[in-house]
């Protein structure tokens, strides 16, 4: 009888403990609780029903004239606090059990779980914030990502470390990039003006826009056929295209499938090559020759170009780079190109020349520099190690599912910015008619020395 006693006593405490200490970790909830509480004490249940539908009906009138408002102020809050009970509390230790990232130690009589820190819930994604266990490290949740993103049946799971100890995970509720980006608007900055340190070409994963780095980097884009490597190409070129007719841009284009892809921008081009081999080596030495001037006007005078109209920043956009460095059809003349490219790549980026490259094939032997392209873009290609040979290594395992881009999102990518963890992107798509628009609006400055222009 005693013992009895004594276990229901400790199943009441256990409970009673429980139960505070829930409603310690979910502040909000407590709060509403007894202001509920005081006011039916003190002025009774209907008026208490009247307020609580007055302030129901006060939101939804809220929501229906400003929506964006309603949702910043109120209902990611209510959302997150509504999945945090509701969703992740409830999952998380059956999710971390099956993604082993639980301990167990002898000491304790329980398995220890990464405690839930916070949840946010944004537009597209939510995030939680868990505190990692002794002897973790963000390696652990990075293995998981994957099964994390199964677990809570959504596309993606990414992984970021927030401060010291504590990871943020975050799940992909509604995507942005489902359905084709909206093309960003060109600047309305004149092309004297407009800066050229990065471009706007789409979205990112977190509906922000996308820029890529131009001036004083090098981009590689590598993507199977049909990826959109071609909306990567134009995007970059329709938004520099009043610095283009400026002057300020000068475009030199290799287009080794014949002009297929780049013919409808011909006016933009200041040095053009198609599938001719003489005409690609020559473009190139044409471009390291002003290179080695450029290096040596700017000699003590400034370590970095800013652009003008007298010294332009030189970009060079090659649409399939496996063209010059495997099939040139010349093993000398490929190795000639390989190294001319291997000079601007390693030399341009101080005096204002860039590379700006698109590959279906990353593989070593097709991208011998892969290496000195400081941002790289992994369309839809064919195998998780292709996107590791793209981005780094473990990108794969991070989260850059390059593999798993569907079919049908052409201009999908992911990229690793500034060593955080890779990002989904997507370009918006320039058409044909896109092109010729551009290609006649704003024009590049006539080229005399340039008979293909
Ligand atoms: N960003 C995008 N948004 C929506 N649709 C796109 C996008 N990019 C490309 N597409 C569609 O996908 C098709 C193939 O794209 P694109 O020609 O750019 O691929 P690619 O990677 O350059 O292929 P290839 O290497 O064979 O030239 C386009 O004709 C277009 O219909």
């Amino acid at each position: 009888m005693a013992t009895e006693v004594a276990e229901l006593v400790e199943a009441v405490v256990t409970m009673a403990l429980g139960t505070v200490g829930w409603l310690l970790r979910h502040p909000a909830t407590l709060l509403v609780g007894v202001v509920a509480g005081v006011w039916a004490w003190s002025w009774g249940w209907v008026s208490l029903a009247i307020t609580a539908g007055c302030v129901l009906a006060g939101g939804i009138v809220w929501r229906v004239l400003h929506r964006a408002s309603f949702e910043y102020r109120v209902w990611r809050h209510i959302r997150a606090g509504a999945l945090r009970m509701w969703v992740y509390e409830l999952r998380w230790p059956r999710w971390a059990r099956a993604s082993h990232l639980v301990l167990f130690d002898s000491d304790f009589p329980d398995p220890m779980i990464p405690p839930i820190r916070k949840v946010i819930s944004g537009r597209w994604w939510d995030e939680m914030h868990v505190r990692m266990l002794p002897g973790q490290r963000q390696r652990d949740y990075d293995l998981a990502a994957e099964s994390l993103a199964n677990s809570r049946k959504v596309e993606r799971c990414s992984v970021r470390e927030v401060s010291p100890g504590v990871i943020s995970l975050g799940f992909l509720r509604r995507d942005p990039l489902a359905k084709p980006v909206a093309l960003p608007e060109i600047t309305d900055l004149n092309g004297d003006d407009m800066p050229l340190d990065a471009v706007t070409i789409g979205e990112s994963e977190h509906g922000a826009p996308w820029r890529v780095p131009l001036l004083g980097s090098h981009l590689l884009g590598a993507g199977m056929s049909g990826s959109g490597k071609g909306s990567l190409l134009w995007g970059i070129v329709r938004q520099v295209a009043p610095a283009i007719q400026a002057g300020r841009v000068r475009l030199s284009m290799i287009d080794p499938k014949g002009g297929m892809e780049a013919e409808p921008g011909k006016p933009l081009y200041h040095r053009y090559a198609r599938d001719d081999a003489d005409d690609i080596l020559e473009l190139l030495t044409s471009l390291v020759e002003s290179m080695t001037i450029r290096k040596r006007d700017l000699r003590g005078v400034a370590r970095k170009l800013t652009p003008t109209a007298e010294m332009p920043f030189e970009l060079l956009i090659i649409d399939e780079l496996a063209a010059i460095t495997k099939y040139l059809g010349d093993r000398k003349k490929e190795a000639e190109a390989t190294r001319l490219l291997g000079l601007l790549l390693t030399q341009g980026r101080a005096p204002g020349f860039a590379v700006d490259a698109f590959v279906q094939e990353p593989t070593k032997d097709v991208v011998p520099m892969r290496g000195l392209f400081p941002y790289r873009v992994a369309l839809r290609l064919d195998t998780a190690s292709q996107a590791d040979m793209v981005l780094g290594e473990g990108s794969w395992q991070a989260g850059a599912w390059a593999d798993r881009i569907k079919r049908s999102a052409p201009g999908t990518a992911y990229v690793v910015e500034d060593g955080f963890e890779p990002l989904r992107v997507r370009a918006g798509y320039t058409d044909d008619p896109e092109i010729i628009r551009v290609a006649r609006t704003y024009a590049a400055p006539v080229n005399e020395e340039n008979d293909e222009a």
